[in-house]
């Protein structure tokens, strides 16, 4: 474990600081490619950015870029460790939309005093961008945060740990349910979390057709139910009419377990409860609510999911939040709306159950994948994602007006 703790800070510090750089698309060697990429050159571009904004498109990289911006204030399921602190995530996110979807992300910590001051200083910055990923913001902030933005920006603007972790999940509990042999619409589902993902994926899963009356949210205190008092807004829409009060109450006879809250809160004992051929998604990063390894001792019928890539089925809004916003570029769509995220649950759902190319065996380091129990999900490096779930976000896109173009772009054709 120690050994792995140094891998990673080494993996960090090594050959140089950090996980991105800039690089040029241009040539700057000579005279001539200096006076065409600054001055006078560069004066031409202005003029016609000035004269239409849309020429940004054209002649800048605002197109292809998306800004991921955070304060820090729900790192991954570490909590509330400052914005500087959160960097190594944002670069992390940087990373991948790079190498998943070719996209050029830049990572922004805002420091600020209330929640206005964050939602000027992104508006104030927004049009620079393609896009705006929003990145492990608490609750109940973040919904203010977004909706406000979402106004405000003429760029999408999507909260990944929201959004993106609510695609994935939808995803992959539409295929485990599949497997197990049951209906969303039938099963009763336990929400341990009551924050930015928790309602997110809740909200998703009623939209593709789980039972609002079915679904138990906890938050610290336990069951939210309609009798308690003072529910935040986000709490209240899930507030459970129900004498059910603690974890085991709700988890004897469940069906479903999504975890969005923190490690190890998940007893081995009250796994027991629930109901037969249960799915468990443990997603809290980088611990989640009950290790798998525990959780396949005390059960052997389950679906076991978690937010991490070193154990099968990695249920992680990296599956999604490249290739929503490649998708959503590539149309130039204003925003991100619900047509947009259903098409992103559909495109990932059917790659998993489509043979797997040998390229992914080889990244995985494993012999063969077929959809069923260990597999429910497309693995991150799979190629097929980029293609398939962009051009369905691209598609969804211009299906519902949300893009001003009236076709896909030709590589998508
Ligand atoms: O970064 C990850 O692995 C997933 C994520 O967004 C989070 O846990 O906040
Ligand atoms: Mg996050």
């Amino acid at each position: 474990m120690t050994d792995f703790r140094q891998q990673a800070l080494d993996y960090h510090a090594k050959p140089v600081p950090g996980k991105i750089c800039i690089e040029l698309t241009k040539p700057a060697d000579s005279a001539k490619d200096l006076a065409l990429a600054y001055s006078p050159g560069v004066a031409e571009p202005v003029r016609e950015i000035a004269a239409d904004p849309d020429a940004a498109y054209l002649y800048t990289g605002k197109g292809n870029s998306v800004a991921v911006i955070s304060n820090g204030t729900a790192i991954l399921g570490l909590g509330d460790l400052g914005p500087l602190a959160s960097k190594p995530v944002m670069e992390g996110k940087a990373l991948l939309f790079k190498r998943f979807a070719g996209l050029d992300a830049v990572d922004i910590q805002v420091r600020h005093r209330t929640t206005n001051e964050f939602i000027d200083t992104v508006a104030n910055i927004a049009d620079t961008f393609g896009g705006i990923n929003l990145e492990d913001i608490k609750a109940p902030e973040c919904f203010e945060i977004e909706q406000q933005l979402i106004k405000r920006c003429n760029v999408p603007v999507f909260h990944d740990d929201q959004h993106g972790t609510a695609i994935v999940t939808a995803a992959g509990m539409l295929n485990a349910l599949e497997i197990q042999g049951k209906q969303l619409g039938q099963v009763t589902i336990v929400c341990m979390g009551a924050g930015a993902a928790a309602v997110a994926c809740m909200e998703l899963l009623v939209k593709c057709g789980a039972q609002r009356e079915r679904i138990y949210m906890l938050d610290r205190q336990g069951v939210i139910h309609t009798r308690r008092d003072e529910l935040p807004a986000h709490k209240e829409l899930f507030a459970n009419n129900t004498d059910k009060r603690t974890l085991d109450d709700v988890m004897s006879g469940a069906d479903v377990f999504v975890g969005v809250s923190g490690p190890d809160v998940l007893p081995a004992e009250t796994l027991a409860l629930m109901a037969p051929n249960p799915v468990v998604f443990a997603c809290s990063n980088p611990d989640p609510e009950i290790k798998p390894e525990l959780a396949h001792q005390v059960r052997d019928d389950l679906i076991m999911a978690t937010g991490r890539s070193d154990y099968p089925n990695q249920v992680n809004n990296v599956l999604c939040f490249p290739f929503i916003f490649r998708g959503a570029l590539d149309v130039r769509a204003r925003v991100i709306n619900d047509e947009m995220k259903i098409a992103a649950v559909d495109a990932i759902r059917q790659i998993s159950k489509e043979p797997v190319p040998d390229e992914v065996l080889r990244a995985s380091d494993i012999g063969s994948l077929t959809f069923g129990k260990q597999y429910i999900i497309p693995k991150p490096m799979d190629p097929r994602l980029c293609q398939r779930v962009a051009k369905a976000v691209a598609q969804a896109a211009l299906d519902s007006g949300a893009s001003q173009f009236e076709q896909l772009p030709p590589h998508y054709q």
